[in-house]
C-alpha cells in the first residue's frame, strides 16, 4: 500500500517528524512518499494520506493550508491523518493540545480520522529571520528542542496498523 507524508515547514523540524513517522511507516512495510506539502502534484496513487504543519502565529504552513484546498475533493473516502508541531515547552506531551483553527478546518475538509500536536523546536542555528526570533526565545529562556521522536514514531506505528487492516 502507497501512502504520501507530506508537510509545511519553515525551519526543518516538521519535516524531521515527518521522516520519523515515513520511517515508521516504511519499518511496517508500506511504500512511503515523503514530500514536502508544496511539492505534491497528486494523491491520485495513495491509499492513505499524512498532513503535518509547523504552527506560526496559531495557524499552519501557507503550505500545508493550500494542501488542504487543492486535494480535498480528492481524497474523500481515503484515510487521512493530521498533525502539527509547535508548542515549544512540554505541554504537547503532557496533554492533549486542542488543534489551531487552521487543522479544525483540514479535519472537516479533508475528513481527517484523528489531529496530534507534538512539540516543536527553535534553535539557535536556525537561519534568517527564524535565527533571529530563535536567539530573541533562547534569551526569554524558551528556544529548546521539545520533538519528542518516541511519542512520533509510537503514533506512526499505530497508523501503520491503522492502514495495514484497512
Ligand atoms: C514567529 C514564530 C511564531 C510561532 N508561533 C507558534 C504558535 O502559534 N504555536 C506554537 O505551538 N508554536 C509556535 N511557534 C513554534 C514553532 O511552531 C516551532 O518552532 C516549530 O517546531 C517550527 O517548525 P519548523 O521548524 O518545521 O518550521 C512559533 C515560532 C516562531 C518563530
Amino acid at each position: 500500500m502507497r501512502v504520501l507524508v507530506a508537510y509545511g515547514t519553515t525551519g526543518g523540524g516538521t519535516g524531521e517528524i515527518a521522516a520519523w513517522i515515513a520511517d515508521e511507516l516504511q519499518a511496517a512495510g508500506l511504500t512511503v512518499s515523503l514530500v514536502p506539502a508544496g511539492e505534491v502534484t497528486g494523491v491520485a496513487e495513495y491509499d492513505a494520506v499524512i498532513l503535518g504543519s509547523a504552527l506560526y502565529a496559531y495557524g499552519w504552513h501557507a503550505d500545508a493550508r493550500r494542501f488542504v484546498q487543492r486535494f480535498s475533493q480528492r481524497l474523500t473516502g481515503r484515510p487521512v491523518w493530521l498533525f502539527s508541531s509547535g508548542p515549544l515547552d512540554v505541554s504537547a506531551d503532557t496533554g492533549p493540545v486542542p488543534p489551531v483553527r487552521h487543522a479544525e478546518t483540514a479535519l472537516r475538509e479533508l475528513g481527517a480520522r484523528e489531529h496530534q500536536t507534538f512539540g516543536g523546536r527553535m534553535t539557535t542555528d536556525a537561519h534568517g529571520w527564524l535565527g533571529h526570533v530563535a536567539r530573541q526565545l533562547a534569551r526569554e529562556g524558551h528556544a529548546g528542542d521539545f520533538r519528542n521522536p518516541g511519542r512520533v514514531r509510537a503514533w506512526a506505528r499505530g497508523l501503520a496498523d491503522e492502514i495495514t487492516a484497512s
